[in-house]
């Protein structure tokens, strides 16, 4: 799966739906795997669109966040082996994205990875880190996230945030493929269970709060002091342009 929204892949909601919609198609065509990658030169995803929570319609922001926990639900929790080459900068949602796969290969070069919500005064939600704790060390996490860290490629191998390190995006999807090939001498059925009892928790967590989650989401974005940091993030990323 490609993701090819200029310029930097963030997440709106029609890209979000294009996402639950492919999904969908892996698992009902009964792929063995799904490599995400990017069709930029460098960025993977600049994590969701900031522009679908500056100064909302409600009813569309209520679609993108619930849109948004469904393709968590379908990537995170999918039967079908994930890997991502990530050939860019994965910054927020796009990190979220990548952590969400079982693989993950960066192609070296002077890009980032992390979770950078608190850097922008927000707090990631619970099933955000839920997906980091299940990548990387609980205390690496903590500081990561408290910190907002953001990986180089070398800093992101030696914690366990990425898998490997290719020289480009060919290398990328061939070590994704190396990683599936792994799986051609273990029993699928077996292979998914184990995935998805090791996943379980966190899938349950956002089930059983997903209407707390979305709430506190709308409060969030309703909020007029946020929607200033808002602005101001906004403004600074052009300004930079
Ligand atoms: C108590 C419980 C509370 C619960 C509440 C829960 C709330 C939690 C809510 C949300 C969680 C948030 C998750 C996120 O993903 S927020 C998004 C975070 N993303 C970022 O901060 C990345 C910002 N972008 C960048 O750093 C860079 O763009 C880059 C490194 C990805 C790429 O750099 P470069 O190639 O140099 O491109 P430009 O910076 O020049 O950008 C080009 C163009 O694109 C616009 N743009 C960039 N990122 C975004 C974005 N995320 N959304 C919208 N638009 C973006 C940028 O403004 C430029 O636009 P232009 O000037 O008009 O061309």
């Amino acid at each position: 799966m490609t993701l090819q929204r200029p310029p930097v892949n963030s997440l709106n909601l029609d890209l979000l739906k294009e996402m639950s919609k492919s999904l969908d198609e892996i698992a009902k065509n009964k792929s063995k795997a799904m490599i995400l990658t990017s069709a930029s030169p460098k960025v993977f995803s600049a994590g969701l669109d900031i522009m679908e929570m500056y100064k909302p319609d409600l009813k569309r922001v209520e679609e993108f966040w619930t849109t948004l926990q469904e393709v968590w639900f379908k990537l995170f929790g999918s039967n079908f082996i994930t890997a991502a080459a990530i050939n860019g900068h994965a910054p927020a949602g796009g990190c979220l994205l990548a952590m969400s796969c079982e693989y993950r290969v960066m192609t070296g070069g002077n890009f980032s990875i992390g979770l950078n919500e608190t850097a922008l005064g927000i707090v990631a939600p619970n099933w955000f880190m839920d997906t980091m704790t299940n990548t990387i060390p609980v205390r690496e996490a903590e500081y990561a996230l408290t910190t907002a860290r953001m990986f180089n490629v070398e800093e992101a191998l030696k914690v366990g945030l990425i898998d490997e390190v290719a020289t480009d995006k060919d290398d990328a999807i061939a070590k994704c493929k190396g990683f599936i090939g792994k799986f051609d001498r273990i029993p699928a059925l077996a292979r998914s269970i184990t995935k998805l009892k090791m996943r379980q928790a966190a899938i349950k967590r956002l089930q059983d709060g997903r209407r707390e989650d979305l709430n506190e989401f709308l409060q969030f974005v309703q909020n007029p002091k946020i929607q200033k940091s808002l602005e101001m993030y906004i403004q600074s990323l052009k300004k930079k342009a």
